[in-house]
């Protein structure tokens, strides 16, 4: 860590968090993770992880059964007044009311928000500008995912909340919300984004964590959680080769014609896999080499928690 990181500002704070439901049952159980100023901390989950329990106790629309929370060093519920002003949620559902034009529902917003950006500005910003005049219900999944980042942004806030911003958004639509997540970051905003999507996570998040049963199974930045997980390079052999003719370092679990390699030593692996193919006079069909990623990662995460838990008594 630099002297720089080390000097930068904690804006989110989460201390052994939990939180119990009605009838005990216990969805956060110890979480803890900090975010510094102009950071994005992608939290990332199993269905029913905890994600949205915990970042309900950030927003400050709960109290923490035990432990502490702190936004912009402030208690989110018990001083919400201090930071609800300076935040910006984006909920996974706006539920706005459809009949209203994209500008009357930024400005009925508007008059909600101190400091408010004008209109125009608020939407140019998430390139719904030339949709002002168009009714709520008119509008794409894409672009009322759109109007709720806006008013998300209405209130110019310092940490921007973003609940699955890109569910039900086309290639096209996820990758124009990057860029405008990435716009916003340069700006300095810190935010905390949940997904479903690994490969959002590895786009945008500067560091994540990932969540199953209430606790933090593994965090860090996308390369420190998937340093431990092996590479894999994978290709097919022409007919009439078989897998025993690689080098014996290289032999792996063939599947037919189709060959995986698992290898910590990725570099060295296909380096040695291409000597012998060009010695040998082979053609490697398919060929394709990666570094382990996210969603390896957490496939192997969700699965491992899977197998260690217990099977109910019927
Ligand atoms: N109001 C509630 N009362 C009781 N249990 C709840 C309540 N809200 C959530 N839960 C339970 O708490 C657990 C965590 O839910 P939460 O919505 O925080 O998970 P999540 O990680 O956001 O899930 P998903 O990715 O599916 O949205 C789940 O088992 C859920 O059923």
């Amino acid at each position: 860590m630099t002297s720089d990181d080390m000097s930068r500002e904690c804006v989110i704070q989460a201390d052994d968090v939990r939180r119990s439901y009605a009838g005990g049952f216990e969805a956060v159980t110890g979480v803890s993770f900090s975010v510094a100023r102009g950071e994005l901390f992608a939290l990332l989950g199993t269905n029913g992880a905890g994600k949205t329990s915990t970042v309900e106790l950030l927003e400050g629309l709960a109290r923490p059964d035990a432990g502490t929370v702190r936004v912009l060093g402030h208690d989110p519920y018990a001083e919400r007044s201090r930071v609800r002003p300076r935040i910006g949620v984006m909920l996974q559902e706006g539920g706005f009311p459809s009949d209203l034009s994209v500008a009357e529902t930024v400005r009925m917003w508007a008059g909600c928000t101190s400091g408010a950006r004008p209109t125009g500005e608020a939407l140019e910003l998430v390139g719904l500008g030339h949709r002002a005049r168009v009714r709520v219900k008119q509008l794409s999944g894409g672009e009322r995912r759109r109007l709720d980042l806006a008013l998300a942004l209405l209130g110019r806030p310092e940490v921007l909340f973003l609940d699955e911003p890109t569910t039900g958004l086309d290639a096209e639509g996820r990758r124009d919300t990057w860029e405008l997540v990435r716009r916003l970051q340069e700006d300095g905003i810190t935010v905390l984004l949940t997904t479903h999507y690994l490969e959002e996570a590895e786009a945008l998040a500067d560091r994540l964590a990932i969540m199953h049963r209430g606790r933090i199974v593994t965090a860090g930045t996308t390369a420190e959680v998937t340093a431990a997980r092996p590479a894999r390079i994978r290709f097919e052999l022409p007919h009439g080769i078989p897998a025993a003719r690689l080098p014996l370092e290289l032999r792996a679990a063939a599947d037919g014609p189709r060959i995986e390699i698992r290898t910590h030593r990725l570099q060295e692996s296909l380096t040695e896999l291409l000597r012998w193919a060009a010695e040998s006079d082979v053609p490697l069909l398919a060929l394709d080499a990666r570094s382990a990623s996210l969603e390896e990662a957490f496939l192997d995460i969700a699965k491992s928690a899977a197998q260690t838990e217990e099977v109910p008594v019927p």
